[in-house]
């Protein structure tokens, strides 16, 4: 990788990218292969969920990634680089990240954060056994030709080009400097158009019975067959219009700021979208959290109901030992690649607008040879997501689950050219195609559950969604 970093506008000027272009395409001449060129360029401050919603092309595919407790937004838009596998998909993605960025040139304003080339990420829950054309593929992975960030009050574009010895460089600047030109001067017209009106929706009554599934599980777990299930549930609705993302996502991330509010297309029309609570994992610079999150309830109506829901929620039994078996999967497996969890115990609340759970944070330092792929692989699925043990527990899903996972619940996220990243579970999630839509959600099942609290928590999670649909 050739890193040219630049703290001037000289970048800025046609010629000063024509020439970096054409330098590299003399590279790609003499090698006959792509090469990626990666310009980061500052802009005046954007709101990048408004610009996704401007630029993306539903043929396409996109990505959206915000996390407004820490004001940073992403939204990368049309695909330079696209890998789509099916097996294997883990390590297909990390030879993908290897080749992508071999002899890779990168300039601009590499030290403003969120800078260069970041690849993003979504992963189906299962990885597809055969090659049958799904929704999603086990791992779609691209590195988008538009990356928009926008990072504690300061916006980047990042501008990747996949140059091959054929790529005509004049159309490549011309579009650049178009993109520029429109951030430069008419950002401040870009922005989203909240709206206060509820959507109305018909539900579509699922056939499976999610309490028959419930008693069945509290049957294997007597047994001894299983300690934990997370039993899933579908809600499909149709709507009278398309899902209409922008002001969703508006919606979500107002009322979720805690979550990583989230949507990945396929280019194909389908669009998985959601607010997860749950980080799967994070690293930078070594440094690793992963979430334990894992045991509900709902937030209350007054303060003092809060406070009394939440103080059960922290010593209830059934709770604890729930989280306990997700807290005690990821230590081990982070322990099986060489690490040393630490983690933030006592277990804490997180309190979101209408449900709480509880949380531990785990942190520790991931050595130099580990990937965060090598990371995703070892935790995905979690105990909160799948249950213990995870084998048994994913063909159970399988079995009583009469839908797809597709995306609910997996990994979903990005990762940059400095091996840096971050994944959250995808969870209070939907599928919507047009004027389709599935919701998901699910909760974990253990001694202890009783079925009609359980239905009762699934239908708190799918109305976080319910309430954002516009
Ligand atoms: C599986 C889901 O939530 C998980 C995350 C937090 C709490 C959970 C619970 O209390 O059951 C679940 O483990 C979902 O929202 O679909």
């Amino acid at each position: 990788m050739q890193v040219s970093p630049s703290r001037t506008k000289l970048l800025q000027d046609r010629r000063g990218f024509l020439n970096t272009l054409t330098s590299c395409q003399q590279d790609c001449l003499k090698t006959h292969q792509v090469r990626l060129v990666s310009f980061s360029i500052e802009i005046p401050t954007i709101d990048p969920l408004a610009v996704l919603q401007r630029w993306h092309d539903p043929k396409q595919h996109f990505f959206y990634w915000e996390k407004p407790q820490e004001s940073l937004a992403m939204a990368a838009i049309a695909p330079e680089l696209l890998l789509q596998v099916n097996t294997q998909r883990f390590t297909k993605t990390q030879q993908f990240l290897e080749s992508s960025l071999d002899q890779a040139v990168l300039q601009g304003q590499l030290d403003c954060p969120f800078a260069g080339p970041h690849f993003f990420c979504g992963f189906t829950f299962f990885e597809a056994k055969h090659h049958h054309p799904p929704l999603f593929p086990s791992g779609l992975v691209f590195l988008p030709r538009w990356q928009l960030v926008s990072y504690q009050g300061q916006s980047l574009l990042v501008a990747n080009f996949a140059l091959e010895a054929t790529s005509q460089l004049d159309r490549l600047v011309d579009a650049l400097m178009q993109k520029l030109e429109q951030l430069q001067t008419h950002a401040q017209g870009f922005h989203i158009q909240p709206t206060q009106e509820t959507i109305p929706f018909q539900c579509c009554p699922h056939t499976s019975s999610i309490e028959q599934s419930i008693q069945k599980t509290l049957t294997l777990i007597q047994t001894g067959e299983l300690q934990k299930l997370v039993l899933a549930h579908p809600l499909d609705i149709t709507t009278p219009a398309p899902l209409a993302l922008g002001q969703t996502l508006h919606r979500l991330r107002q009322r979720y700021p805690e979550c990583c509010v989230f949507a990945i297309g396929n280019g194909e029309g389908q669009i998985f979208w959601g607010a997860s609570p749950e980080r799967l994992v994070s690293l930078r610079d070594r440094h690793l959290v992963t979430d334990v999150l894992a045991g509900s309830a709902p937030r209350g109506h007054s303060i003092i109901e809060d406070i009394s829901l939440g103080k059960k929620l922290l010593h209830n039994q059934k709770d604890g030992h729930e989280h306990q078996l997700v807290l005690e999967f990821i230590c081990n497996q982070l322990r099986t690649l060489g690490m040393r969890p630490q983690t933030s115990s006592p277990a804490h609340l997180m309190q979101l607008a209408n449900i709480q759970h509880l949380r531990t944070l785990v942190s520790a330092t991931a050595p130099c040879h580990l990937q965060i792929l090598d990371i995703l692989a070892a935790l995905h699925p979690t105990p909160a997501v799948a249950g213990t043990h995870r084998d048994r527990a994913c063909d159970y899903i399988r079995q009583y689950e009469a839908f797809d996972r597709h995306l609910y619940a997996a990994p979903l996220g990005w990762i940059n050219h400095r091996g840096d990243g971050e994944f959250a579970v995808g969870i209070r999630s939907a599928l919507s195609d047009g004027c389709h839509t599935r919701l998901y959600a699910g909760a974990g099942i253990v001694a202890g559950s009783e079925p009609q609290k359980e239905l009762a928590e699934v239908e708190l999670k799918l109305r976080t969604l319910l309430e954002a649909l516009v």
